[in-house]
């Protein structure tokens, strides 16, 4: 599903992401862990193709991506993408039902209405696997931090895609969205064969949920599955040692 080889990725005068190889294949969850600062969300922007790359290759669905970010149409529209932070002037005049639908598109270009009554299904259809059906009419800027976030999870569902990446998604959400949430990412992975990459400071729900782990400091420090990449040697090359004896004293 992607496939990362000898990413190096340049922010001001710091390389900030420096050779990072890795594999994702569908049906699996992926996390990427790592100190503040490590590079991981600067790591999946450079994939998303919203920052440049120096060296290194990117293939998603075996197509690769330009250095400047470039990905044809057919195969970006495969990725859905869950930002760490979402910041909308909140007087902007949309709904719910709007926003979730600029989601939904096919490959080719259409008359808009053309298939209407499709895309409001797909819309209800989405918003009712984030428990926000209720929403549908509500305006953008009336919505919680929380609201937002299964808005926008919604968004990412509106259309079948093969890519989910998220960045910290859950944060926001209260203990129901939470346990929701990830039930969601479990059934997306197991029944429809989502990829999920997904960034995340929360270590139990890594090895609770995700099949495979990068630990990323600027480089990658290990990968492989959550028991060999959490393990105490890594997470002490990750963020030190005293980081790790106090986990083990609590
Ligand atoms: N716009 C920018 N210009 C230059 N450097 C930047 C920019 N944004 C981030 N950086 C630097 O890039 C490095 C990696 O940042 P990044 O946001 O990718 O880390 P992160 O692992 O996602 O951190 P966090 O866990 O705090 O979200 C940091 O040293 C940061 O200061």
């Amino acid at each position: 599903m992607l496939a990362v080889e000898g990413l190096t990725v340049v922010r001001g005068q710091n390389t900030v992401v420096e050779n990072v190889s890795f594999k994702i294949c569908a049906g699996t969850d992926t996390a990427i862990v790592g100190p503040n600062g490590a590079g991981k969300s600067t790591l999946v922007q450079a994939i998303l193709g919203i920052l440049p790359h120096q060296s290194g290759q990117v293939q998603v669905l075996g197509t690769p991506l330009s250095t400047t970010g470039w990905l044809p149409m057919g195969c970006r529209q495969h990725i859905a993408y869950l930002p760490q932070n979402f910041l909308v002037d909140r007087r902007i005049p949309v709904t719910v039902g709007e926003l979730v639908g600029l989601g939904w598109g096919g490959r080719e270009w259409e008359i808009p209405w053309l298939k209407l009554p499709q895309r409001r299904r797909a819309v209800h259809q989405a918003l009712a696997r984030v428990n926000a059906s209720h929403l549908y009419h509500q305006s953008i800027g009336h919505l919680s931090g929380g609201e937002i976030k299964r808005v926008l999870l919604a968004y990412c569902l509106v259309f079948p895609r093969r890519l989910l990446i998220l960045d910290e998604a859950p944060a926001g959400l209260d203990v129901r969205g939470e346990a929701d949430f990830y039930d969601l990412l479990y059934q997306l992975k197991r029944e429809e064969d989502w990829a999920i990459l997904q960034i995340s400071h929360d270590l139990d729900m890594v090895r609770r949920h995700c099949d495979q782990v990068l630990c990323l400091n600027r480089r990658l420090l290990c990968q492989g599955t959550p028991d060999v990449a959490l393990a105490p040697e890594t997470l002490a090359l990750a963020y030190g040692t005293e980081f790790v004896q106090y986990r083990h004293t609590h």
